[in-house]
């Protein structure tokens, strides 16, 4: 009975939440007097999200990562051209399921936390996402616990709170929802480091459950590496390479793809590891 258990919990987990397949955006460009032309902003982009996952999605500014948490979100500017598909728990996510979807399964943790309501105090906006037949103060109450938020936070508004309380209160929204896919994008702009590394932490809490999952998009390898299962490495809208977190260690020769060895390797902290292996290189040339 126990295996016919396990065996159910692993088909659970092989089963993919999103799969994004060939995905490409491109957006009409305007050239001399009425000449127009395509701009291909995304091609060919591939990934996978299982249920319970965390995967980040790294690369550099303009790489196209927030274009691809639109194109699942069913939020681009009409004028992108989008082709490929998207799949969401064995279906295709057309537009209308996005729209149904929206911030109730699939939810977004903004870049910016402008996104709370100015007007509403914290802790009532968190309560507006329980459903109704729940103990919306004590699960809200519990979330600020578990997010070393302390009690008297949810009375206030938010330009009462620093730039990472509010980060918080919008990763309490997230847990407290019934999203299955949280999308995080950018959630530690302009914070220092040991504010970052809190945030990042909370993101991870988030799937504790094993029932949600998290898309952490990010130009942070090392955020990255705290909290991931998997890391896609994203360049100018292409997927350059999709590779476990154990693959981001000293040198970096487990990672398939140059452009990931050089982003790994360009971290400070791993200076001492390259120059190890330049000095092995250099030993076996001589
Ligand atoms: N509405 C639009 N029309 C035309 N081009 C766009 C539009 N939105 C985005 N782009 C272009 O698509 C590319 C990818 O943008 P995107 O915002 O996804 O990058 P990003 O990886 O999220 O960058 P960042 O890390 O700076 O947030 C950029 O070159 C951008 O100029
Ligand atoms: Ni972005």
């Amino acid at each position: 009975m126990k295996t016919e258990n396990n065996k159910h919990i692993n088909r659970q987990k092989d089963r993919l939440l999103l799969e994004v397949k060939h995905l490409s955006i491109a957006f009409p460009q305007f050239l001399k007097g009425f000449q127009q032309t395509q701009i291909q902003v995304i091609s060919d982009f591939e990934m996978t999200i299982k249920p319970g996952e965390v995967v980040a999605v790294i690369g550099a500014s303009g790489a196209g990562k927030s274009l691809l948490a639109d194109a699942i979100l069913g939020i681009l500017p009409k004028t992108a051209t989008v082709g490929g598909k998207i799949n969401y728990r064995g279906k295709l996510l057309s537009s209308p399921r996005q729209k149904s979807l929206r911030g109730k399964e699939i939810a977004l943790i903004p870049q910016s936390v402008k996104a709370l309501n100015p007007l509403i105090k914290v802790g009532k906006q968190v309560r507006d996402v329980i459903p109704a037949y729940q103990n919306k103060k004590e699960l809200q109450e519990e979330a600020f616990y578990k997010l070393g938020l302390s009690p008297e936070i949810s009375g206030r508004f938010p330009h009462q709170l620093s730039g990472g309380m509010a980060r918080r209160v919008l990763i309490a929204t997230a847990m407290l929802s019934k999203a299955r896919l949280v999308i995080a994008d950018e959630p530690t702009p302009g914070l220092d480091e040991c504010l970052r590394n809190e945030v990042i932490s909370d993101l991870s809490k988030l799937v504790n459950d094993g029932e949600r999952s998290v898309m952490l998009i990010t130009h942070d390898i090392n955020a990255a590496l705290k909290i991931a299962d998997r890391i896609v490495v994203v360049k100018n809208g292409k997927t350059i390479e999709t590779a476990p977190n154990e693959a981001f260690r000293k040198d970096g020769k487990e990672l398939q793809h140059a452009y990931t060895r050089a982003l790994w390797q360009a971290l400070p902290e791993n200076w001492s590891n390259v120059r190890q292996d330049l000095k092995g290189f250099k030993s076996s040339i001589i």
